[in-house]
């Protein structure tokens, strides 16, 4: 499903990249399977430093050879070491080797499923969507609508021989084959309530030589990032399916957002502006912020054409979103002018306006863009208007990246006023 914006997580449900550029090959071959390599489950002892038993899986193709991958299916957190949080739901995990110790080597893994203490939203039929969320309160921006741990978090990228002699379409369902296998036995150690909520997930892949679990995989899975140190980009990524978020349906102006938790091992969806009792939850599968023709192509292997205010008004809102784009927020004068900083100012928040005109909030621009009116409000030694700029970058719950030493200008009498370095610095001309 989901891209998390990008990075985010975060959240975002991708394609597998094995596949993305299979897709069209393996839909000309729609019932053709092919034997795939034997699975031998070579250990269920405990590795050395866990202490928790790891199915250790390694295949061997009996006939073609030479590629042994050695994955690690386990459970986060687990059970047996983390007593204290046995009731909780868990994730079924099918790792490369290194992001087991990832968590392992966290200060502070695990830590337990904070749920918030109401809840806000409902699963209900959307005509022409299937099912999606819903609000069942009025939800303020940076309210926590929900927590929760991904059902199964499944490696991306994993790497199946080709054999020789096979054509392009034959690999790519030879390769579907391969993941549907690895997904069954990540899925076949489900508890049985996680695992009937996985089966019921929505599946846009029954047409394409997918498995019906790799399906859902496909359809719903979050990119989750930070489990693969050193790896680059999406093969640096893992591919997160879950019971509530992967309902979410898609807008190109999403009013939700998540944010992952490794310590907990769990995401948390956050309103990124506010949402009336009774909307629809909505979350971007893709990267919004570019123009309508290249979300439409990054969305159609969910198999639906958007028809959000963004998708359907396309001139007003891609030249809005070139527009967003293209601006630098980066307040680069050492010592500024009055002069520049009131130019500055009126372009950041004719910016900030554009931004809200397109319900992008869920973007870094959102943010850089507070952030810049705080700074200009500090230079120019406005510190009420400065603290009200602090005060809403501290609603942006959901984006880990964000700078938190605005934390310091929310009191509009702080003395952190008067220590900033460029605090009334401002000269005129
Ligand atoms: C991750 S699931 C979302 C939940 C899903 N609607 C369900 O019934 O479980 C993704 C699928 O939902 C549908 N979907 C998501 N966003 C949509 C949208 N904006 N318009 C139409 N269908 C959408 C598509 O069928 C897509 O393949």
């Amino acid at each position: 499903m989901k891209n998390s914006k990008a990075k985010a997580a975060t959240g975002t449900v991708a394609e597998s990249p094995l596949l993305a550029s299979d897709a069209t090959v393996a839909q000309a071959l729609p019932l053709a399977r092919f034997p795939i390599g034997k699975v031998d489950k070579v250990d269920v002892s405990l590795p050395e430093g866990y202490h928790e038993p790891s199915l250790k899986y390694v295949e061997r193709d009996a006939r073609h050879g030479s590629l042994e991958t050695a994955m690690t299916y386990t459970t986060v957190p687990n059970p047996f070491n983390c007593a204290n949080f046995s009731s909780e739901p868990v994730s079924e995990c099918f790792f490369f080797p290194g992001s087991k110790e990832v968590l392992m080597n966290l200060p502070n893994y695990p830590q337990p499923l904070v749920r918030p203490k109401t809840t806000s939203f409902h699963m209900i039929d959307v005509p022409g969507k299937g099912k999606g969320l819903f609000s069942t309160r009025a939800l303020k921006v940076g309210d926590l609508i929900l927590t929760e741990r991904p059902l199964l978090v499944c490696a991306r990228g994993v790497v199946v021989l080709r054999p020789p002699n096979f054509s392009d379409a034959q690999y790519s369902q030879y390769s579907l084959d391969h993941l549907e296998r690895v997904t069954e036995i990540a899925v076949s150690r489900m508890r049985p309530e996680a695992k009937a909520a996985f089966m019921a997930l929505a599946n846009c892949h029954m047409e394409d030589g997918s498995g019906p679990l790799f399906g859902v995989v496909r359809t719903n899975g979050l990119s989750l990032g930070g489990l693969r140190p050193g790896v680059r980009g999406e093969m640096g990524t893992y591919n997160a399916t879950c019971k509530d978020i992967s309902r979410l349906n898609h807008s190109c102006s999403p009013n939700t957002a998540s944010r992952f938790d490794m310590a907990s091992f769990s995401y948390s969806l956050y309103a990124v502006r506010d949402i009336a009792d009774g909307e629809e939850l909505t979350y971007q599968y893709t990267a919004v912020g570019v123009p309508a023709a290249e979300r439409k192509k990054e969305l159609a292997p969910y198999g639906f054409v958007c028809t959000c205010t963004a998708c359907t008004d396309v001139a007003t809102s891609d030249a809005r979103r070139s527009n967003i784009a293209a601006f630098n927020a980066n307040l680069i004068e050492a010592r500024a002018s009055d002069k520049f900083l009131g130019k500055f100012l009126v372009k950041c928040r004719a910016q900030l306006e554009l931004v809200e005109q397109e319900g992008l909030e869920s973007l870094r621009i959102y943010w850089v863009l507070l952030r810049a009116l705080m700074d200009v409000y500090i230079w120019r030694g406005q510190a009420k208007d400065a603290s009200a700029y602090a005060a809403k970058l501290d609603k942006i719950l959901w984006d880990a990246d964000l700078p938190q030493d605005y934390k310091q200008f929310i009191d509009p009498k702080s003395p952190a006023y008067e220590k900033h370095e460029m605090w009334r610095k401002v000269y005129r001309g």
